[in-house]
C-alpha cells in the first residue's frame, strides 16, 4: 500500500525551542495514525509541517507523493482544535456553505447521515449538544471527500493528534509517541504495550505503616507512599501474594491490579530515552467532544 504521509528527518526550531527534532514517519494509506504527546510535545508543529502551513527547517515531507504546499486541497480534510462555525446556522446550512466551496462536493444529506445529524439537521449550531456540534464539525471536514483527514473517519487515512493516551490506545492502528519534539517510537498500541509497558501491577495499600524494607519481603515488592507494589502478578496469584505478606504481618487496606497501558509505555520510554519527566495528559474523560476530537490546529 502506498504511504499517505512520509516525513524524513524534519526539525523545526523557534528561537531556543526545539519543536521538532529529526522526526521521521510513514503513514500507510487507509490507516488511522495517532500522534500522542503532552502539551508542547510538538504535535501541532508536526501537523502544520505535514499540511504545509509551516516549513520545517530541515528534512522533507511528502503527502501522496507531493510536497505539502502543493497538495490538492480536495485531498485533505482538517478540523482545527479551535474551529467554531457561525452559531446561528443549522448543521445543514453549514455543510451546504462549505460544500459550496468545492467544485466536486459530496451530497450534504449523505454526510448528515454519516455523522448522525439527520434529525438535528435543521437545528441551529448554537442549540446542538456538544457532541452534535463536534459531529457537525467533522461533517464539514468530509464535504470534499478527503483522502487524508486530520481527525477521524473511515475508509480514509486519519492523522489524529491527542494527549489522551486511552483514546489513542483504543482508536488507532498505529501510534507515534512524541516527547520534546522527538518521535520516541511508533508501532501498534498492542505491540508497544507488550514491548515496553512492563508487567502487571498489584498495588497494595497497607492497613498500617508501609513496610520500611520491602526488599526483605518474600515477594519482589517496591515501596510506595501508602504501601507496596508487586509487579508481574498473575490474577490467580493475588491470593498467595497477599497470604505471604500477611505471614509477615502486613495486612492490606485496599488493592488494585492493573495491566500495562500506553501511558506506561510513554513514561518508560520518555524516562529511559530522553530523561524527560514529561507526563502524558489526563486520560480521556466524558466531555463534549467526539473521540479523537483533540484535533490538530
Ligand atoms: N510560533 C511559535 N513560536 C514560538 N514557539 C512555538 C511556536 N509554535 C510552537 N512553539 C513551541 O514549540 C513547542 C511545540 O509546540 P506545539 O504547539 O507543536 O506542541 P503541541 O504538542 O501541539 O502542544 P499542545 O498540545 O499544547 O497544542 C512548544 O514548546 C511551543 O511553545
Amino acid at each position: 500500500m502506498m504511504a499517505a504521509v512520509t516525513a524524513e528527518g524534519i526539525s523545526k526550531q523557534y528561537e531556543d525551542t526545539v519543536a521538532l527534532d529529526e522526526v521521521s514517519l510513514s503513514i500507510t494509506e487507509g490507516t488511522v495514525f495517532g500522534l500522542v504527546g503532552p502539551n508542547g510535545a510538538g504535535k501541532t508543529t508536526l501537523v502544520r509541517a505535514v499540511t504545509g502551513t509551516t516549513e520545517p527547517d530541515t528534512g522533507s515531507v511528502s503527502v501522496f507523493g507531493t510536497t505539502p504546499p502543493d497538495v490538492d486541497d480536495e485531498q485533505i480534510g482538517l478540523l482545527p482544535q479551535s474551529f467554531t462555525p457561525p452559531k446561528r446556522q443549522s448543521a445543514r446550512e453549514l455543510l451546504d456553505y462549505y460544500a459550496g466551496l468545492y467544485e466536486d462536493a459530496r451530497p450534504v444529506d449523505e454526510i448528515l447521515g454519516e455523522v448522525g445529524l439527520v434529525e438535528a439537521a435543521d437545528t441551529r449550531y448554537a442549540n446542538l449538544s456538544g457532541v452534535q456540534q463536534r459531529r457537525a464539525c467533522v461533517g464539514i471536514t468530509l464535504v470534499n471527500d478527503p483522502d487524508l483527514l486530520f481527525l477521524d473517519a473511515s475508509g480514509t487515512t486519519v492523522f489524529l493528534t491527542t494527549h489522551y493516551m486511552a483514546e489513542a490506545e483504543t482508536l488507532v492502528d498505529r501510534v507515534g509517541l512524541l516527547a520534546d519534539g522527538r518521535l520516541v517510537t511508533t508501532g501498534t498500541p498492542t505491540d508497544l504495550v507488550d514491548d515496553y509497558g512492563g508487567g502487571t501491577r498489584l498495588q497494595i495499600e497497607t492497613a498500617g505503616q508501609p513496610p520500611t524494607d520491602p526488599e526483605a519481603l518474600p515477594v519482589a515488592a517496591a515501596a510506595t507512599e501508602t504501601g507496596v507494589v508487586v509487579h508481574d502478578v498473575d490474577p490467580t496469584e493475588i491470593g498467595s501474594v497477599l497470604g505471604a505478606l500477611s505471614d509477615c504481618g502486613i495486612e492490606y487496606d485496599a488493592l488494585s491490579w492493573t495491566e500495562p497501558t500506553l501511558e506506561d509505555v510513554y513514561l518508560s520510554l520518555t524516562d529511559a530515552e530522553t530523561g524527560s519527566k514529561a507526563r502524558p495528559g489526563p486520560r480521556a474523560t466524558a466531555g463534549n467532544s467526539v473521540p479523537g476530537s483533540e484535533a490538530s490546529r
